[in-house]
């Protein structure tokens, strides 16, 4: 992590929300339900298609010169660069008015895309993050197929835990039976997500939840760590999920135990500490981390009270890669402490507290060394 601490400015930073979902799951026909609504003029889309020849984009309704075709490859892995200049040239054809002005970029991505380096590629270049802000990830879940696509597929896994809203679709195909047990699985997989039961043949998604329920102040442009962290939903969370046996066989399936299941590696959970902490400690945490299971950790961010401030810093991370930390003008509440949401794919959450506790007694870089590797080495059936 970077050592300076950039102070939260209040400048405008254009919004993206990403759209992601297994294929077939309906992310187009979303995505075209939404640019009909009247709030989302001045939407520019990037589309992701595999394939050389991309036919999606041709199915979404809007003017040719309000999408951009990324073709050849997956957003997560061969087209990060392409993104990344797209959101480049964009930005400055907007400074520079040669296209018509946008506030915001819907992302759709393909239906095998790992979310999770999307969401890096956004976090990490500096220029997209100083220009732009990662507003949402909006997921579809198909209501037939889901289930087993979640079983499968540890993208569909990915895409679930990842998204702030869930959408689940195809409901007027499946039984009310099926349907909540979708429901209870995704709950469980992601305790944050809202979660939107829908036909998309004839029920509206509603566009103004998406622009009512961002984390920022649209007004201050600041943002609301509360609702950007829901740190309260997570710690709730892990004791429902304490509760539940390991080896208890899956209401999902009646053949396969939880273990065989891709969702049983996703682990949410939020930390908590509430003495202050040096930011150099906080530094290896990260550092070890990322360094020995970087890969592992889909999701970091949180709040955290240090010895060298009195004002409270956001950090944030995808997988190794970690958004230069800010610092906030003040505490959103009258309680000083850290508390970092964690959502990985098999680490526990007393692993990475004990790693914390060890390194908060440790005086050398070999000691926290020594430490991690121990606490942190993956186990060897790691599903993946
Ligand atoms: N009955 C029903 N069909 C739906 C619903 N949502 C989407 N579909 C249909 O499902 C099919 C796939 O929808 P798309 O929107 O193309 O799905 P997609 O996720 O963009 O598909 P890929 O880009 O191939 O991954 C289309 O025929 C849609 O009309 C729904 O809620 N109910």
């Amino acid at each position: 992590m970077n050592k300076q601490l950039p102070q939260e400015n209040s400048l405008f930073r254009l919004p993206i929300y990403v759209i992601t979902g297994f294929l077939g799951s309906g992310k187009t026909t979303l995505l075209n339900q939404l640019l009909r609504q009247p709030g989302m003029q001045q939407t520019m889309v990037i589309v992701n298609e595999l394939g050389e020849i991309g036919i999606d984009h041709l199915l979404i309704e809007t003017n040719t010169e309000d999408i951009i075709l990324l073709e050849g490859g997956c957003l997560c892995c061969y087209v990060r660069t392409d993104l990344i200049q797209t959101l480049e040239k964009l930005f400055s054809q907007r400074e520079g008015k040669e296209l018509p002005e946008f506030v915001r970029i819907l992302v759709e991505t393909t239906g095998l895309a790992d979310p999770a380096p999307v969401l890096r590629t956004l976090i990490h270049d500096r220029f997209i993050a100083t220009h732009y802000r990662l507003e949402a990830v909006l997921t579809t879940v198909d209501a037939v197929y889901g289930n087993q696509q979640l079983n499968d597929y540890d993208e569909a896994v990915k895409q679930a835990a990842l998204a702030n809203h869930l959408i689940l679709t195809k409901i007027d195909q499946v039984d009310a039976t099926t349907q909540a047990i979708l429901q209870q699985r995704l709950r469980r997989l992601n305790p944050t997500a809202v979660i939107h039961e829908v036909n998309l043949h004839q029920d509206q998604f509603d566009v103004n939840i998406l622009l009512n329920t961002n984390c920022y102040n649209n007004q201050t442009q600041q943002l609301d760590v509360k609702k950007w962290l829901q740190a309260d939903v997570y710690l709730g969370h892990q004791e429902v999920i304490s509760a539940i046996s390991p080896t208890q066989v899956s209401p999902f399936t009646t053949h396969q135990p939880y273990s065989h299941q891709h969702d049983i590696y996703i682990k949410t959970f939020c930390i908590e500490h509430h003495e202050p902490l040096h930011w150099l400690t906080l530094e290896r945490w990260i550092q070890q981390l990322t360094r020995l299971r970087g890969k592992d950790l889909l999701r970091t961010k949180g709040i955290v009270y240090t010895i060298e401030s009195d004002l409270p810093i956001i950090i944030q991370g995808v997988q190794h890669i970690f958004h230069p930390p800010v610092t906030l003008k003040a505490w959103p509440t009258q309680q000083r402490c850290s508390q970092i949401v964690f959502i990985t794919r098999n680490i526990e959450k007393n692993i990475i507290e004990q790693l914390l506790h060890e390194l908060i007694k440790s005086k050398t870089v070999i000691e926290a060394c020594s430490a991690a590797l121990i606490l942190l080495s993956p186990p060897t059936d790691l599903h993946r």
